[in-house]
């Protein structure tokens, strides 16, 4: 590579690089290191393009039948190779499209002009009775600072409902599909530009497309090439887009620095996690070398096991091993115990409530006295959401303890009885050697709080959403405050562990002007997500500091079949419905991934007994396990394994009535399709 040349690919041509013919992929990369090395080669012939709307677009040759198109800047030497294909369909999608750097936010643009000239001819005559065009409001600039290449300008102005604004999705930006959608939602342009950050308050140079590359808006889409390598790297193996393309808001956040805990709220499949991951490679990048670390690493932490596994490999396929050293992962239950064991802690943890913690808790309510008028279900909540949510060790400190959102007041008398059912219950715990996680998270604060210095150096948190108050707690004190200190990413719809809830404020993190949203759905179709946001209708859902969410503006950029829900079927219905759903799966490609997800593990171990009795090969996905490792396309699992993973297809089937707790866990599970869904409700 040489210096005073910049060489840029954008994501279409890696995209079709994989589903190039072999020979020609072979071609292609010979091409690009060639290209790569020194683009004014005398090797390389560059062909004026007759009838090309931009007079810099160029065609190479990449073999006898393919051509390249490339984007020649009038100075810098920049050149952008934009697009792959067979010589007339390469010429034909060069000479609709134009580039340019868009004068209000900056970032690089390709329109695809052709679009734009028939969309603004088919909708010249009016029809009767439309609607307004949707942006009337909005001048050119406005729509501009959105994203909106200039050049579409007159495709955006016609404009009149979701559904128009859905058939451009494919011709605009990322991020001008993202704004308008939310001027639609009824978000104001200030508010939009204020959360994404974009300036558009500086002079655009529109010639200087090599500053405009650099953009966070642009790298959504185009890839500057930094190394002698790293292009040749991308491009023989199959990409997967988020390693290297990000959202802006997702590169914006993941690069920038913090003035302390910052949270990312977004629905299903956001890109949450993703982000997460490319802010762990930043910070730890800035960990190698640096002064008065002291050694300490950054902290990745989860709260499912089989999703930090997930992330290991992930960060794998794009940390540097330096990068990688520095960055521990590992979920929250797993570091307690280890940091309490190192410390000789005399009490096992009982994470498994139901094996270790429930016939004790069952024995000590024998006592329990229902002239209290409270239910058997509302002392154990109580327990949960106020004693152990607190931490509150003495029955004064219980009767002094604000109970928000409890329903029911409680009298001094009856909380005194309380308490000695509570006080009674962690006496027989501790004599049997156990502990609530909880109290033991209380505990592990506690030995932290003693240390000199904090375990390390920055913090970033996935499924927020799972972890109680004491959590939280015990997050903040294994890093110092201070600047990129935590980062918090969840989904208050996707809390499956509803004891596990807590506001951020009020354990000590403090996120104000630190909070910012992702709103576009990379994994589902719009169909399953809507199928699956519909379930949710009615529940309260929080945005894990003590306010509210909610989940009207969110889209997903793909779409396919809507979600098939069937209703009152028998157990045998449901096996040949599931088969036939798996085998019409893989009969569309027999790669395809598919989820088959139960609430229970008795029934979940039915699916899969009977589909292994069909002939089918299917794993069944426990605790600690990596997917990746599975030697198997059909997964079956409980639903509340299915978090953070996904598949090509799920079938969900549920055999119990469908309550707050239970729609939330099908949410999870059927955000966690890319394509296609299928859910089996009121088993008969
Ligand atoms: N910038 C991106 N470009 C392309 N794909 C992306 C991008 N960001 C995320 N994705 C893809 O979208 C899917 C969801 O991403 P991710 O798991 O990070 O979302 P999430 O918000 O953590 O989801 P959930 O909360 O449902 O677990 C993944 O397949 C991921 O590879």
């Amino acid at each position: 590579m040489i210096e005073d040349v910049k060489i840029i690919v954008s994501n279409d041509v890696i995209k079709r690089m994989t589903a190039l013919p072999a020979a020609v992929q072979t071609k292609a990369l010979e091409f690009m290191l060639k290209f790569q090395t020194d683009p004014r080669s005398p090797g390389i012939n560059y062909e004026t393009i007759q009838g090309a709307k931009d007079k810099n677009f160029r065609s190479v040759r990449v073999d006898q039948n393919y051509r390249g198109i490339i984007f020649r800047a009038p100075k810098d030497n920049v050149f952008i190779w934009l697009h792959i294909d067979q010589h007339d369909d390469a010429y034909s999608w060069a000479t609709r499209r134009t580039m340019s750097v868009n004068p209000v936010n900056g970032a690089l643009t390709l329109t695809n002009v052709g679009f734009v000239e028939s969309t603004v001819q088919r909708t010249a005559a009016p029809r009767a009775s439309q609607p307004e065009p949707c942006y009337g409001a909005c001048s050119d600039r406005d729509l501009m600072a959105l994203g909106v290449p200039e050049a579409m300008l007159p495709a955006v102005r016609t404009i009149r409902s979701e559904g128009d604004l859905d058939a451009m999705q494919d011709e605009l930006p990322v991020e001008a599909y993202e704004g308008l959608f939310l001027l639609l939602a009824g978000d104001a342009l200030s508010g939009i530009l204020a959360s994404r950050e974009t300036r558009v308050d500086r002079p655009i140079d529109t010639e200087d497309f090599a500053t405009a590359a650099e953009r966070d808006e642009s790298r959504s889409r185009f890839y500057v090439v930094e190394g002698e390598n790293d292009l040749q790297e991308i491009l023989s193996a199959p990409l997967e887009q988020w390693r290297v393309f990000l959202h802006p808001t997702q590169r914006r956040l993941a690069t920038r620095s913090l003035n302390g805990p910052s949270r990312i709220l977004g629905g299903a499949g956001t890109g949450k996690t993703v982000l997460a991951m490319h802010r762990a490679k930043h910070l730890a990048s800035s960990l190698i070398g640096a002064e008065g670390s002291s050694g300490r690493k950054l902290l990745f932490t989860t709260f499912t096991t089989n999703l930090a596994l997930d992330i290991e490999d992930g960060l794998r396929s794009i940390c540097s091993p330096e990068q990688l050293k520095r960055i521990e992962v590992i979920n929250l239950d797993a570091l307690v115990f280890r940091l309490l064991k190192a410390q000789r802690y005399e009490h096992e943890i009982a994470f498994d409530y139901e094996a270790r913690c429930a016939p004790i808790w069952d024995a000590v309510m024998v006592d329990f006295d229902s002239a209290l008028g409270v239910s058997r279900e509302f002392v154990r909540e109580e327990f949960e959401q106020v004693v152990l949510a607190r931490g509150l060790e003495t029955r004064d400190a219980y009767r002094e303890a604000p109970r928000r959102g409890r329903g029911v007041i409680l009298s001094r008398k009856k909380r005194d009885a309380l308490w000695e059912l509570f006080e009674n219950y962690r006496l027989q715990l501790s004599a049997k050697g156990l502990k609530e996680p909880d109290d033991a998270y209380r505990d592990a604060c506690a030995i932290l709080a003693k240390e000199a210095e904090p375990r390390y150096a920055h913090a970033l948190i996935d499924e927020t959403q799972d972890f109680g108050p004491q959590a939280l707690r015990l997050i903040r004190a294994l890093v110092a405050p201070g600047a990129n200190d935590l980062m918090f990413v969840g989904d208050g719809h996707q809390r499956i562990y509803a004891k596990n809830k807590a506001s951020m404020s009020s354990c000590g993190i403090d996120i104000r002007g630190r909070a910012r949203k992702l709103y576009l759905n990379y994994r589902t179709t719009e169909e399953i997500r809507r199928a699956a946001v519909s379930l949710l209708e009615g529940i309260e859902i929080d945005d894990l500091d003590g306010g509210s969410d909610e989940i009207t503006r969110y889209k997903s950029l793909m779409h396919g079949p809507a979600p098939e829900r069937i209703q009152g079927a028998s157990m045998e219905a449901i096996r040949d419905g599931v088969l036939e759903f798996i085998r019409q799966c893989l009969r569309e490609n027999a790669d395809n991934t598919i989820g088959v997800m139960a609430p229970t593990i008795k029934l979940r171990d039915q699916l899969a007994k009977q589909i292994r009795e069909s002939g089918l090969k299917v794993a069944t996905v426990n605790h600690r396990e990596r997917l990746s490792r599975k030697d198997a396309r059909i997964f079956a699992m409980t639903l509340h394994r299915a978090k953070g993973l996904e598949f090509d297809a799920v079938a969900i089937v549920v055999n119990r009535e469908l309550d707050e707790s239970l729609r939330k866990l099908v949410y999870v599970g059927m955000t966690r399709a890319k394509r296609m869904a299928r859910m089996y409700t009121g088993l008969t």
